[in-house]
C-alpha cells in the first residue's frame, strides 16, 4: 500500500489543540501518514501559554537529518519556528533534502497574546524561508507583520497577498478570521494572477484554539495526497469549518477545534 506522507515542523501543544498535535490529528483524519520535527515545547492550555522551551539547535538539526535521510515527505508544513536561527536551519535542510510542497503557517503570536516567534525572526522568515513556499497562510496580524502594511479591509488583504507572492511564495492565503466586521469570513487565495475567495459563515464560539494550525495541516495533507492547491485549500476550509462548528467544549478558556467533525460528516454521522 502506498500512502501520502506529510511532515510538520512545529511546536508542541500539550493541550492537543494546536501545534504538532493538531497537525498529526489532521493528517490522520485526512489519510496522510504524519511525521514531526519538534522545534519547541509550549506549556499551554485553553487559558493561555504558561511557558515556551525551545529545543536545542542540534536537536532540531538531528531530527531534520533523521527525517531527510530515510523519508521523502510529499508535503511539509511549518508552524511555530520560534527563532531566526531555527528558520535558517529549516531553509537549509529544506534545500539539502530537496523536499517539495512547503506550506508555511507563519505562527507568531498565540491567541492569548504570548509570542511564539521572536520579533527579529520575521525578517528571516521573509528572506530565508518564504521564497521556498508553495503556499503561505498568514492571519491578518501575521500578514501585516510580513508585509509591513496595515490591513483593515478586503482590498488591503488582496494587496498583502500580492506582496507575499512577490516575496517568493507561489500562493498566498490571507485568512479572514481576525476581521470581526461581519457574519461572513472571507479567506483570500492569490496564485500570482487571480484571486479566489473562500467565504464561510462566522461561527460564534470561543473554541478557536489551533484553527490556523489545523487549516494549514489540512492543506498539507491534501497536497501530500496529490491535490492541486485550490482543491487542497477548498477541502481544508471545509475541514476547519466543520471543526469549528462541532465544538467539543474542552477547557475553561479558548478550547480546541473538533478534528473528528469533518470525517464524521463525510460518513453521515452526527
Ligand atoms: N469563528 C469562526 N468561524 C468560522 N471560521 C473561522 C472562525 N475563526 C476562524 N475561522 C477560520 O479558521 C481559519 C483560521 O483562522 P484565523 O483566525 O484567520 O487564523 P489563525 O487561527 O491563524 O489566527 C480561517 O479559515 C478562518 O476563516
Ligand atoms: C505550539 C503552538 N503552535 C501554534 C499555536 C498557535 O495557535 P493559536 O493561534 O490558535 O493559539 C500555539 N498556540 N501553539
Amino acid at each position: 500500500m502506498s500512502i501520502a506522507q506529510a511532515l510538520t515542523i512545529a511546536g508542541s501543544d500539550n493541550g492537543g489543540g494546536a501545534g504538532i498535535q493538531a497537525d498529526l490529528k489532521t493528517f490522520q483524519e485526512l489519510g496522510a501518514y504524519g511525521m514531526t520535527v519538534i522545534t519547541a515545547i509550549a506549556a499551554q492550555n485553553t487559558t493561555g501559554v504558561q511557558g515556551v522551551f525551545p529545543i536545542p539547535y542540534d536537536g532540531i538539526a538531528q531530527q531534520l537529518d533523521s527525517t531527510g535521510e530515510d523519508f521523502q515527505p510529499t508535503a511539509t508544513k511549518t508552524g511555530m519556528l520560534y527563532s531566526a536561527e531555527i528558520i535558517r536551519l529549516v531553509a537549509e535542510k529544506w534545500q539539502q533534502y530537496r523536499w517539495s510542497n512547503l506550506v508555511i503557517d507563519p505562527v507568531m503570536v498565540a491567541k492569548g497574546g504570548a509570542p511564539l516567534l521572536q520579533q527579529e525572526a520575521v525578517k528571516a522568515l521573509v528572506t530565508d524561508l518564504l521564497p521556498h513556499a508553495l503556499i503561505t497562510t498568514p492571519n491578518i496580524p501575521e500578514a501585516e507583520l510580513l508585509t509591513g502594511m496595515s490591513i483593515t479591509n478586503l482590498s488591503q488583504r488582496e494587496e498583502a497577498a500580492r506582496r507575499i507572492v512577490q516575496m517568493g511564495s507561489t500562493y498566498a492565503l490571507v485568512k479572514g478570521g481576525h476581521d470581526e466586521g461581519s457574519g461572513m469570513i472571507v479567506d483570500v487565495l492569490y496564485d500570482g494572477q487571480s484571486f479566489h475567495y473562500l467565504e464561510n459563515v462566522r461561527v460564534v464560539t470561543r473554541h478557536t484554539h489551533g484553527t490556523g494550525c489545523t487549516y494549514s495541516a489540512a492543506i498539507t495533507a491534501e497536497l501530500a495526497k496529490g491535490s492541486p492547491v485550490l482543491a487542497a485549500v477548498t477541502t481544508a476550509r471545509a475541514f476547519i469549518q466543520a471543526a469549528i462548528e462541532d465544538e467539543l467544549g474542552i477547557g475553561a478558556g479558548h478550547g480546541p477545534t473538533n478534528h473528528f467533525a469533518y470525517q464524521r460528516r463525510q460518513r453521515g454521522e452526527q
